[in-house]
């Protein structure tokens, strides 16, 4: 209960990760502010949090259109009485040959995980000062922030611009008292990797669930990592035992990665 009565607004909470991340910080006694482009999710798990007794709020929105962003992160201030924590979580992800890949998708993914990242970090820390709190932004990286993947070289890429975002955006925010880190899963059961594996699968001549097996076989932990293992770290980075960490892109994935 570190961070109850504090109000978090988590982008992509429809599904997946971010859903996993939103129901753990309103167990945690947060209040919610649930994004995301599809609106059906959203209103699901603002249910399922206010069943929990929590208290939940939801924005349709994108996040790489910076005023949408923005008019999402003030209606939050508006309608709750605060933000105090953004979690920019929503990310897509783009699977193929670097020497197929068409300018349109590039650009694409790079509004998403990259741009929309900014525009985040811009639309808390600009709310966060005009405020005068000492906030928390909390981005969504990967183990690909760390490590270029074959096959997911341009994802890749905009994670690692996730992990440069986080640096600067730390440097430029500390003296407001604002704090900005990331959190890099590894293999995450979700509808992304559903839609990588298939991917793989299409481009490689591998079967179907082949390529999602051997990522899992590489996890020294000896299993897939689960949304709600993702929430658990987040849920510390979002309360003040992390107060004194700044600009990290930290990895979390059972043992995959090491750095
Ligand atoms: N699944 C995995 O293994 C890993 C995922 N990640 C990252 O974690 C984050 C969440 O991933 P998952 O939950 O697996 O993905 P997911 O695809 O299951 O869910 C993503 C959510 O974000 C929303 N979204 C997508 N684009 C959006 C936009 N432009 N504006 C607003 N909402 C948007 C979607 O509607 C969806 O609800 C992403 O940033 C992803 O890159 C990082 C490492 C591993
Ligand atoms: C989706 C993702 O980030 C990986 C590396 O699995």
């Amino acid at each position: 209960m570190k961070i109850k009565g504090k109000t978090v607004l988590v982008t992509g909470s429809g599904r997946g990760i971010g859903r996993s991340i939103a129901l753990r910080l309103a167990q945690d006694g947060a209040n919610l502010a649930l994004v995301d482009m599809m609106p059906d999710g959203i209103s699901a798990v603002a249910n399922e949090i206010k069943a929990l007794g929590g208290r939940a709020i939801t924005f349709t929105a994108d996040v790489s259109d910076p005023q949408q962003i923005t008019a999402a992160v003030e209606s939050t201030v508006h309608e709750l009485g605060g933000m105090d924590i953004m979690i920019n979580n929503a990310g897509i992800a783009l699977i193929g040959p670097l020497i197929d890949t068409e300018p349109a998708a590039v650009e694409r993914v790079m509004r998403v995980n990259v741009n929309g990242v900014l525009w985040g970090i811009q639309a808390a820390a600009r709310s966060f000062k005009a405020r005068s709190i000492p906030g928390k932004i909390i981005s969504g990286c990967s183990i690909a922030g760390h490590e270029g993947y074959a096959l997911l070289g341009v994802y890749s890429a905009t994670k690692f611009a996730v992990r440069a975002l986080t640096q600067a955006a730390a440097k430029e925010l500390a003296s407001d008292g604002i704090t900005v880190n990331s959190y890099c899963p590894g293999v995450v059961g979700t509808d992304m990797w559903v839609e990588i594996d298939k991917r793989m699968a299409e481009v490689t001549g591998a079967k179907v669930g082949e390529t999602y097996d051997k990522f899992v076989n590489n996890i020294a932990l000896g299993r897939a990592q689960t949304p709600e293992d993702v929430a658990a770290f987040v849920s510390y980075l979002a309360g003040p035992d992390s107060d004194y960490m700044t600009g990290q892109s930290i990895i979390i994935d059972g043992g995959l990665v090491y750095r």
